[in-house]
């Protein structure tokens, strides 16, 4: 048993129309604790046919939550955003028993995802429209925003709360109906967040949560032309299998997808400053973020300096249970991260790197987090993502160089860059081919900010006053007066 003051939040059913139920075949999913091994839930593993079921009840609840007033579907949102801080704890030892991060990161991805609920609720009641003048004197011209409809998600396991309300949030604000699918790695954090809504006030159908094979419920999910948008977060490489299977109904995408975060430090940067900006994108959630550094670039003049400092500390950090005080590093997700970041390494020597700290693989899925210096770009962690706790340096001579390697990538979601003077830092945030750029900062994550990617880091922006609009159509009335 997890030590919960409300142990009512472990569930191990899904949310369908307001009611918790397992699947009709009788047939679970083991979650498991990444620290230990330990099952800790059996979750339903639910049928094509229940998922269509989920469907209807999504499309009967959709036109009475949409009539809903913006304020009373605010109302609804600031309660939920509420109770999430008030069972914050429950929450977060729930999260980490889960996926692995340290508890006190937990707690702070529980505020993290708490604070979209608390974004739109707000944003709810700030959908307004336009009247246009009309060409004709008999004419009168005005825009609506009105809700998609039913939409889905489907999202990932390193941020099991945040990932679920950055989605759920906006959808219901706009007046939207969601079915989310969560990773079978992590879904009781969002099963979770699930009991609250329903507390909140979400009414029966609204939002709804199925678990079970994600390639029979992505089916069935991108196949339904009652489905009108499906907000996807994961892999480069499942969001084009996504994107197909939506082709067929011109489904509404947003997808955040996988990412390649260049890390540049100029000669002139605060180098203190750049060795924990560096810390904090390349190791939060044991690397295992879309937005993580993957590759370090450090001009010539400071790379050893640089490198010493960050070896440093990257040595002390410790590695362990999650739920353990002082735990900064937890175990990867499952072991095919571990043999990723063993590969990049082993590839990366065999081409001339240098291991300066770590790599060394300890118990269960726990791994040492490493630094590697004399990285080329020939080595296979320049274009491939890393997801997990491995820093690789590179040496630059010139900002045209830096920015060049930076931007030969497929991915465009988020970068960063360390540099004192102005007039580069406006070039660099210029030509770098991101989303999201950090200067002078490795954590650029909040509610308030478009998080979303170019290339083939995804479609679409969460968060931010531009979120609720990837759940919104807009209608163009022309009135004959
Ligand atoms: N841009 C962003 O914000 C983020 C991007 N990512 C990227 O995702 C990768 C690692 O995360 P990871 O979760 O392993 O990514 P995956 O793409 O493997 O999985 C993401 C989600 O998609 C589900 N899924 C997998 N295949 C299908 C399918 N054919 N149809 C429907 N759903 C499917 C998974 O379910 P299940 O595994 O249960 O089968 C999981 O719930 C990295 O590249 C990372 O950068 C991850 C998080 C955030
Ligand atoms: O899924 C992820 O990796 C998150 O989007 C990263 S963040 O929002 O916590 O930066």
């Amino acid at each position: 048993m997890l030590p919960l003051k409300d142990p009512s939040l472990l569930i191990d059913k899904c949310l369908v129309n307001g009611k918790w139920v397992g699947a009709q075949s009788g047939k679970t999913v083991d979650v498991t604790n990444p620290a230990t091994g330990d099952v800790i839930a059996r979750i339903p593993s639910m049928s094509a046919q229940e998922v269509e079921d989920v469907i209807g009840h999504a499309n009967a609840a959709f036109r009475p939550w949409a009539r809903r007033s913006a304020k009373e579907r605010s109302a609804i949102l600031r309660k939920w955003f509420d109770l999430m801080t008030e069972n914050a704890d429950d929450l977060a030892v729930i999260l980490t028993s889960e996926q692995g991060k340290p508890l006190a990161e937990a707690r702070g991805e529980i505020v993290y995802a708490a604070s979209f609920v608390e974004w739109f609720a707000e944003e709810a009641k700030r959908v307004y429209g336009d009247t246009i003048p009309a060409p004709q004197a008999d004419k009168r011209i005005t825009v609506i925003r009105q809700p998609v409809g039913v939409t889905a998600a489907i999202t990932p396991w390193n941020f099991p709360a945040a990932m679920i309300t950055r989605k759920a949030a906006p959808a219901l604000a706009a007046g939207c109906t969601m079915i989310v699918r969560p990773a079978d790695l992590t879904p009781l954090t969002a099963l979770a967040l699930g009991v609250l809504a329903e507390r909140a006030g979400v009414p029966a159908g609204v939002l709804q949560f199925v678990t079970g094979s994600s390639r029979v419920i992505g089916k069935v999910l991108t196949d339904s032309d009652v489905v009108r948008k499906l907000s996807f977060t994961g892999s480069t490489e499942v969001g084009r299998v996504l994107m197909e299977q939506s082709a067929a109904t011109i489904k509404r995408l947003s997808l955040e997808l996988g990412g390649n975060a260049p890390f540049i430090v100029f000669d002139d940067a605060d180098l203190d400053a750049a060795v924990e900006g560096a810390m904090i994108a390349k190791f939060r959630n044991a690397g295992q973020t879309c937005v993580c550094a993957n590759r370090i670039f450090v001009q010539r003049g400071v790379y050893d300096a640089f490198a010493d400092k960050l070896a440093a500390r990257v040595s002390a950090l410790k590695v362990g249970n999650g739920m353990e005080l002082g735990t900064e590093i937890g175990p990867m997700i499952e072991e095919k991260g571990i043999e990723k970041v063993l590969a990049h390494i082993d590839d990366a020597i065999s081409k001339g790197a240098e291991l300066k700290v770590g790599g060394k693989r300890l118990d269960g899925l726990m791994l040492q987090p490493a630094v590697l210096t004399g990285v080329t770009t020939d080595m296979t962690v320049t274009q491939e993502e890393t997801f997990g706790p491995l820093a690789p340096l590179y040496a630059f001579d010139t900002e045209e160089e830096a920015v060049a390697m930076a931007n030969d990538t497929i991915f465009g979601l988020a970068a960063y860059f360390y540099t004192k003077d102005h007039a580069r830092a406006v070039r660099v945030s210029e030509d770098l081919e991101y989303g999201m750029v950090g200067h002078n900062t490795g954590l650029i994550s909040n509610e308030m900010s478009p998080f979303g990617g170019v290339k083939q880091s995804g479609l679409g922006r969460e968060g931010s006053k531009y979120g609720i609009e990837e759940y919104l159509e807009m209608k163009y009335i022309c009135s004959a007066v």
